[in-house]
């Protein structure tokens, strides 16, 4: 796992937008796995203003996104589908149908989970997967207690995860209580993986996933064993980082050649 302390969301939304960059130019046609929550919009914003200003090109793309709320109709403002489609695929040229979200509307939810996979192994698997990371420690809606090794399932959603999300919602109560994430499982087999976080409010669950155990009570401690897990934080969130200073000197001391 590769820490990169950077000052602010702006260098960290350069950097990852670097990485995409640099995909699509060796590799136009390649699979994004995208996360939504705050952290990643500078992210997007970054590519969108790319898309405009440099032309790149995303008309080969296929993107999965990492999870769904369970019960919204898939036309309500805060679904993921939505989300992602306002924030980031309509901002560039992704085909709407090449953009996959797990179906939290379906009837049937296990199959729904399934098919989401199955599209996922047809399209050639993930090359790049954008994370954020709750307060809590999830990735996805992988709660504390996660299989490691989970598959695109069903998950509740613990009260805290529920509270921070009520702010798009206007109140808790609208909040659902159900989700259907890709598994940590299905994380672990994209190609590359990174992961963002800012803010003081960030800094235990970086902390943990970095340097503690590796544990379902903090889900994004998976990472660790992913061979290619980059971690892009700023100051804030780095703040209780053990090892900050050798991230920092490495980076630093980084060979030229070596990408993200
Ligand atoms: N399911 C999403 C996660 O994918 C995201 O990482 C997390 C943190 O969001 P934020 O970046 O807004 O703190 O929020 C939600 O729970």
């Amino acid at each position: 796992m590769e820490v990169v302390i950077l000052p602010g969301s702006k260098q960290i939304a350069s950097l990852a937008a670097d990485a995409v960059e640099a995909l699509l130019r060796r590799k136009p046609g390649a699979v994004l796995g995208l996360a939504t929550g705050s952290t990643p919009l500078p992210i997007y914003s970054e590519l969108a203003l790319r898309h405009e200003r440099d032309r790149l090109d995303f008309s080969q793309v296929r993107a999965f996104a990492l999870d769904e709320y369970v019960g919204l109709p898939a036309d309500h403002p805060e679904s993921y589908r939505q989300v992602i489609a306002r924030e980031f695929t309509a901002r560039v040229n992704i085909s709407p149908a090449n953009v996959h979200v797990p179906d939290g509307a379906a009837a049937d939810i296990p199959a729904a989970c399934q098919r989401f996979e199955d599209a996922i192994r047809d399209a050639g698997g993930v090359d790049l997967q954008l994370l954020g990371v709750g307060t809590d420690g999830h990735i996805g809606f992988n709660e504390p207690g996660s299989s490691l090794a989970s598959r695109t399932r069903i998950k509740t959603l613990i009260e805290q995860t529920r509270r921070d999300n009520s702010r798009f919602f206007g109140n808790l109560a609208e909040v659902p209580h159900h989700v259907l994430t890709q598994g940590l499982g299905t994380i672990l087999d994209a190609r590359h993986v990174i992961l963002v976080a800012t803010g003081a409010q960030k800094a235990q669950a970086v902390r943990d996933l970095a340097e503690g155990p590796v544990s379902a009570i903090c889900a994004a401690s998976v990472l660790q064993l992913h061979p290619h897990a980059t971690v892009l934080v700023d100051e804030a969130a780095a703040s209780s980082l053990r090892l900050a200073d050798y991230y920092r000197h490495s980076y630093d001391h980084k060979p030229a050649w070596q990408g993200l």
